[in-house]
């Protein structure tokens, strides 16, 4: 019969090995246990996991050093344990050769023996990423936590648009565990197009993705160190790396005629689009951008024409009217040697809905936060198969003032302005603004311009889709 040992109950792990040794100069006992635990007495009981705390060890002449981990518990941090990390040696002495010999055989073993730890690894660092400052994080916090760690580093700095996904879609990824992004989200979904454009796409998706924030968003790190207590600092996604922590995630695939995008954090359109594309101009603030630009933006608020079509989630299907829809035929039509086309579904066998505009902002999200500071779909899930549905329309501006400040918590969602729902399938037909109906807007995924409309955010660049109708379906479990 099984039973259930609560942690501390937990019957003592025999030793691998027991012995006395020299630490900071005092003979003191130290035990490797079975499960990987260092034990030693220095004042107090001290222990340090192979697992969590242990990077690696070396040999330096008759003592043997540890490269180690101490955790940090802030205090301010996000109203968390905002959990950090800091390195740090450990250092002792066995008494005899023999018994440093045995000592490091039983380390290796264990630490060998830890699955899932990345030994190789391509990395990309944006140095025009956010505040511009990747290049230091990289160099000062995350390198050296990967050598301690004894991971080998291929480091490719990116030097204009779109070099990281070119590079991955055509490089040899045989040779590494996974891809790591030293940036802000831009480079991460680079990566993630890139991988599915492959042929191969099948095996590529099989290479995890880790990101260290170094931009201005950072959601997608954000939500994934968030739910487990860590602070969104470089130090505690390297070491979620290093420990081969991996989540599933879903992929959203936006198609118009035969032109994709997948998606794997957000699709804006309307207010939040606004924020977030044409206040790029104030890159140098940092994250204070976003607010900056969106105090200027509700205070001459835009709202937009057009509709929007989506298949709710078991739950929501009360939400807009019921709505047909003549599924976009060519988008369907596809090659399949030339990568991943977005998920089989038969859009015409299902319960479309539709709310009509005008509306202040539309926003679809894969993942909870969307920036550092922004909690934008508090119900959002990796891995569910949905996306979460966030809609706005007519709002009084001293409600959407106190709305920017909600969505620090996500509470933003509950207000009744505020239309949040999950949906399988969604179609954005985007039209002009209702008080200059010949400036339209701009469609962002991902923190980058999908579409931009007749005299919207002045730039030159052509974007990958036209100003029309996009469709949007998700597949699940894609990514890790
Ligand atoms: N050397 C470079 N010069 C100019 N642009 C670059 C360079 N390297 C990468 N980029 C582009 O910079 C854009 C933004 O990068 P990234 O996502 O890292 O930072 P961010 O936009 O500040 O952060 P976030 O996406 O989190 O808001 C991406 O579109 C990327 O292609």
């Amino acid at each position: 019969m099984d039973t259930l040992h609560p942690e501390n109950d937990r019957l003592p792990s025999p030793p691998l090995i027991s012995d006395r040794v020299l630490i900071n100069g005092v003979i003191t006992p130290l035990t490797l246990t079975a499960d990987g635990e260092l034990q030693w007495t220095e004042s107090a009981l001290r222990k340090s996991t192979t697992e969590k705390e242990i990077l690696s060890f070396a040999v330096e002449g008759n003592k043997v050093k540890l490269k180690t981990l101490v955790e940090r518990r802030g205090s301010i941090c996000c109203g968390g344990s905002g959990g950090d990390y800091a390195r740090k040696d450990f250092v002792f002495e066995p008494l005899y050769d023999e018994s440093r010999k045995l000592w490091c055989d039983k380390l290796r073993q264990r630490l060998d023996s830890l699955v899932g730890r990345p030994k190789r690894l391509l990395v990309f660092v944006n140095p025009f990423g956010g505040k511009k400052t990747a290049r230091k994080i990289f160099l000062e916090e995350v390198k050296p936590l990967f050598d301690d760690a004894h991971v080998q580093l291929d480091v490719q700095e990116t030097k204009y648009q779109l070099h990281a996904k070119e590079m991955v879609r055509s490089i040899d990824l045989s040779k590494y565990d996974g891809i790591v992004c030293v940036s802000g989200d831009g480079v991460l979904v680079e990566v993630v197009n890139g991988l599915l454009e492959r042929a191969d796409w099948r095996t590529a998706l099989k290479l995890p993705i880790g990101m260290v924030p170094a931009g201005s968003g950072n959601g997608m790190i954000k939500s994934l160190l968030d739910p487990v207590g860590l602070s969104c600092s470089a130090a505690s996604a390297t070491v979620s790396i290093i420990r081969g922590h991996r989540r599933s995630l879903d992929v959203a695939t936006i198609s118009q005629g035969t032109t994709k995008f997948f998606s794997v954090l957000m699709l804006a359109w309307g207010l939040v689009a606004d924020i977030d594309i044409e206040s790029e101009k104030f890159r140098w603030m940092g994250s204070a951008r976003f607010d900056v630009y969106g105090l200027q933006r509700i205070i001459c608020l835009r709202q937009y024409n057009g509709r929007i079509l989506f298949v709710p989630a078991p739950g929501f299907e009360s939400n807009g009217q019921p709505a047909s829809y003549n599924v976009d035929k060519e988008s369907s039509v596809s090659d399949k040697t030339l990568g991943y086309q977005g998920p089989d579904t038969n859009l015409e066998d299902l319960e479309w809905r539709e709310i009509k505009g005008p509306f202040v902002s539309v926003w679809l999200h894969n993942v909870p936060w969307g920036a550092e500071n922004t909690l934008a779909a508090p119900n959002a899930k990796f891995s569910d198969g949905f996306l979460d549905l966030i809609v706005m329309k007519d709002c009084p501006k001293l409600a959407l003032l106190s709305l920017m400040t909600k969505l620090s918590d996500g509470t933003h969602v509950q207000s009744p302005y505020v239309s949040y729902l999950k949906v399988k399938a969604f179609v954005l037909e985007p039209g002009a603004r209702i008080d200059e109906e010949d400036k339209e807007g701009i469609i962002d995924s991902d923190g980058e311009v999908l579409a931009r409309g007749r005299r919207s955010y002045k730039c030159d660049e052509k974007a990958l889709m036209s100003y029309g109708k996009l469709q949007i379906t998700v597949d699940q479990d894609e990514m890790r």
